[in-house]
């Protein structure tokens, strides 16, 4: 049975967290994992459009590059962000079309290669809020910062992190071609780090030293291929008001009225959770049926209403993980374990 369009967001902090070492090996480990929720999710009828997060590779290819400067040239943001989604959408395609073959499925994954219009005169290039790469303890932030001439950031309690311009996204430029691939029935990894910023020129389109929120984005591409659900994969179960407080208190559901009202209380920092939560409102907002915030080994169950973070239009959820009523509840999935 039909179950709609899904867009999963797979958080790069998702892929690498911040106790792996950072190798490939465990970024494949960590995308199988997720690619057999997504497989899953095929199984009972949903079709599926993946973007990911790059912020921890990112950050990464930055510091390879100030690394090697002097041996080869400097790599600028925006084609750091190209390396790290041509290497994530190579492994999430392979990954995929494996698990794919395994469950019997016939389909093609196709990674595009995204770029994504930003306006160059966004604030976000006078006032950087995207942390990237690697945690440091402060000591190590302040050496890094004075090493490579960086600005430094705390984000979420979890350490200091490189800090980059992050402008909103405002066009997919390959989102005829997505569409296109979308219907004709393959499976799609789009966006990837939120796409590769550009901006247009006289002479035509030219890259930009950012680094675009994958959410952000994701909403934008969920909403020009008239998606049903926004699906955000993180390293959180559910979403917190008074985050790592004592009186820290997990949302089951969220309407997307008190979500702005939250938002404007400071509740969800830059940089992590507030760009996830305006993700998750802009495209409830736009007519989506729901967003979920969840941790990837919650996809089905959260889109069964069984945990994670719904948002969505009406005031109380308005039946079991389907707040505003529209859709059914999908069937038991078949041969997919939740944690
Ligand atoms: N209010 C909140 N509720 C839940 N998690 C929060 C909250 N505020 C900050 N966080 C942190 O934000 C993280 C998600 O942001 P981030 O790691 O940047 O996303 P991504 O997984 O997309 O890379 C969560 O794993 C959690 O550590
Ligand atoms: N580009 C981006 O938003 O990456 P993360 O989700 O990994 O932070």
């Amino acid at each position: 049975m039909q179950q709609g369009i899904c867009v999963v967001a797979i958080g790069g902090n998702a892929i690498l967290s911040e106790t792996d070492q950072g190798t490939i090996d465990e970024q494949i480990e960590n995308i199988r994992l997720v690619c057999r929720k997504i497989v899953g999710l095929i199984q009972q009828g949903y079709q599926v459009i993946v973007t990911h997060g790059n912020g921890p590779q990112v950050g990464q290819t930055l510091l390879r590059h100030k690394l090697s400067a002097g041996i080869v040239s400097e790599g600028t943001l925006d084609a750091c962000g190209a390396e790290t989604q041509g290497l994530l959408g190579y492994l999430i395609q392979q990954v995929l079309r494996n698990e794919l073959d395994k469950a019997g499925l016939a389909l093609e994954v196709a990674a595009v290669v995204t770029q994504v219009l930003v306006d160059k005169e966004d604030q976000a290039f006078r006032q950087p809020t995207k942390p990237i790469g690697p945690f440091y303890s402060k000591t190590e932030a302040e050496e890094i910062s004075r090493k490579y001439d960086r600005k430094m950031i705390e984000d979420s309690g979890r350490g200091y992190r490189i800090v980059v311009p992050s402008p909103l996204p405002v066009d997919i430029v390959e989102k005829n071609t997505i569409l296109a691939l979308l219907k004709s029935g393959n499976v799609v990894i789009a966006a990837g780090g939120g796409g590769i910023p550009v901006v247009r020129q006289a002479n035509g389109l030219t890259g930009i030293a950012a680094v675009i929120d994958k959410d952000a984005a994701s909403s934008l591409l969920a909403r020009m291929v008239g998606a049903d659900y926004l699906l955000l994969l993180t390293g959180v179960e559910k979403v917190c008001i008074n985050y790592r407080q004592p009186d820290e208190r997990q949302l089951d559901y969220l309407p997307v009225g008190q979500a702005e009202q939250y938002l404007a209380a400071g509740q969800f920092p830059e940089g992590s959770m507030a760009p996830k939560i305006r993700a998750a409102v802009e495209f409830v907002r736009f007519g989506g049926k729901k967003a979920i915030i969840t941790t990837l080994n919650n996809i089905c169950a959260a889109l069964q209403g069984k945990t994670g973070t719904a948002i969505g239009l009406s005031d109380q959820p308005a039946g079991p993980g389907f707040p505003d009523g529209t859709a059914e509840k999908p069937a038991a999935e078949p041969g997919v374990m939740e944690a």
